[in-house]
């Protein structure tokens, strides 16, 4: 098999060689899909140590980390995938109105095309692979490029691609930013692009040139909203899991805390312990095998930088607080005492820094929240049912979890996906396969013509019996739930 993995390719030819191969993959049955979703199954299973090695080169990741958050969540797409796509690509029959009697509706899932793939370095095997699934699932090619700041995963990604597919069908494309913006110049049939808002923003300008459908997969600050019935106990497990995931750098880790003023120092102690229960302190903490490193020293100077500027106006940092840009670590950081306006809330952190706000009444938290740009994920701690149904009433975000943080993800039935700055589109399980499919209507008529009144000469008099009988039958039908 050769490799598909190329460093300088020549993306025109590459493209091209996707072009002609795309509608013998949109043609291929559930079966034959099925037998694609295998192999590829087959091959992230028997690179599972190289893809595994590769995360702790690139980001300190530790083997049970990368199994729980990326080589399982991906196993698992392609199984759930297998399971159901012959649901998923069946037409789907649809009510026809009575004034086109007699005719057939059906909703026909038809590929995209070639497709491309571009993801980040945080997640890097899940953020590339569960999106290739769906674009597989869905009949389609495609081309992938992975963020050169995960250089060895993204070696490793186009081993394995390369080890089960023929580059007219998957191609991973190594290289930079502007091996990225090249590739999306190109008239994909769809572009599935996850980062940050501001390179997704140059994605969809791009795209818009060849009017290519884009899902951009985004971030932003994600509020943790505490409120006075929570459990504290729970939710301090919870948040600190949540946020210290990957060291921070998950787009829907929680990013800020909003906390009962009388409850903040109950929950910071149960931070700090529970902290040093899972990670352990000091150096042990650092020398521990489950917590990771931030990608480089630029993101650990940037959280330094904000830490800092929040301290320089009256926040205090209450644990943690040791930034060491060289050996690319941050403890985990809480800050008490942060407001709105200081530079910690001024943008998405991506990393393990917590600010924590604190506040008197509800409405002063929600209308912080809605106040800031809709957020990818929504985290609420309550034991008060009132609470979550006036949270799910009163803001918006991509997904939201209740007594908890970032598990969504790992449900394929839900759809993962933003909201106006945080994202547009989604995916995981059907919601993946429809994200790379074209609805297509079909509507068949009968022969020879029935009775129909959009052909002219029109204003002639409905004969009286037809009139009756088409009143029956909307009486029958009544108005639709
Ligand atoms: N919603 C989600 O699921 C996720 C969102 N994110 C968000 O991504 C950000 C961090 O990830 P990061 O990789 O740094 O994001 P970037 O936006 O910097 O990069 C994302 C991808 O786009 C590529 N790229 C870079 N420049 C361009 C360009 N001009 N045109 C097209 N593509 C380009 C990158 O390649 P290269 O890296 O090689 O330059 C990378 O493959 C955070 O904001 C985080 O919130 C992260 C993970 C998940
Ligand atoms: C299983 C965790 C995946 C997290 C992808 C992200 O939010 O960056």
């Amino acid at each position: 098999m050769s490799d598909s993995s190329l460093p300088t390719p020549d993306l025109h030819a590459l493209f091209a060689a996707q072009q002609a191969q795309r509608w013998p993959a949109s043609q291929t049955s559930a079966a034959q899909r099925q037998a694609i979703l295998r192999r590829l199954h087959d091959a992230v299973r028997a690179h599972r140590v190289p893809l595994a090695d590769a995360l702790k080169a690139d980001l300190g990741k530790s083997r049970a980390e990368a199994e729980i958050t990326e080589l399982h969540p991906v196993l698992e797409e392609i199984q759930h995938a297998i399971r159901r796509l012959p649901r998923w690509m069946a037409p789907r029959r649809v009510d026809t109105p009575t004034m086109l009697l007699g005719a057939r509706s059906e909703v026909q899932m038809q590929a995209r095309g070639v497709t491309l793939i571009l993801s980040p370095w945080n997640y890097p095997v899940n953020l590339a692979l569960v999106p290739l699934v769906a674009s597989l699932a869905a009949g389609n090619t495609v081309i992938l490029k992975p963020s050169e700041k995960a250089p060895n995963v993204a070696r490793a990604l186009g081993d394995l691609i390369g080890s089960v597919f023929e580059p007219r069908l998957v191609a991973v494309v190594e290289g930079d930013g502007e091996v990225a913006r090249a590739l999306t110049e190109l008239p994909f049939g769809h572009i599935f692009f996850t980062g940050s808002g501001a390179v997704g923003r140059h994605v969809m300008r791009a795209a818009a040139n060849n009017l290519t459908g884009v899902t951009l997969e985004l971030g932003g600050k994600s509020p943790a909203l505490i409120d006075a019935s929570a459990d504290l106990d729970v939710t301090a497990e919870r948040l600190a899991w949540g946020k210290l995931l990957n060291a921070g750098q998950t787009c829907v880790a929680p990013d800020y805390a909003l906390v009962p003023r009388h409850l903040e120092g109950p929950l910071l102690r149960r931070l700090e312990a529970v902290i040093a229960r899972r990670f352990g302190t000091g150096a042990w903490l650092r020398a521990g095998p489950d917590y990771g490193r931030m990608v480089d020293s630029a993101g650990v100077q940037r959280l330094e930088r904000l830490t800092q500027g929040s301290v320089a106006q009256g926040a205090r940092i209450v644990l943690g607080g040791e930034f060491d840009a060289p050996g690319r670590f941050i403890s985990p950081t809480v800050v008490s005492g942060v407001t709105p306006d200081m530079p910690l809330m001024q943008e998405e952190l991506f990393g393990p820094v917590l600010p924590i706000l604190t506040y008197d009444t509800p409405e002063e938290a929600l209308g912080l929240i809605r106040r800031l740009d809709a957020p990818l994920a929504l985290y609420l701690f309550t034991t008060d049912e009132d609470m979550i149904r006036r949270v799910q009433r009163e803001t918006t975000s991509g997904g939201m979890v209740v007594n908890g943080a970032v598990v969504h993800l790992t449900n394929p039935n839900l759809p993962f996906g933003g909201v106006g700055p945080s994202g547009m589109g989604n995916y995981h399980g059907e919601h993946g396969f429809r994200t790379f499919s074209h609805e297509r209507a079909v509507l068949r008529e009968p022969t020879p013509s029935p009775v129909r009144f959009l052909y002219p000469p029109y204003g002639r008099p409905v004969p009286r019996l037809v009139a009756w009988g088409l009143r029956q039958l909307e009486r029958q039908s009544g108005p639709r739930e």
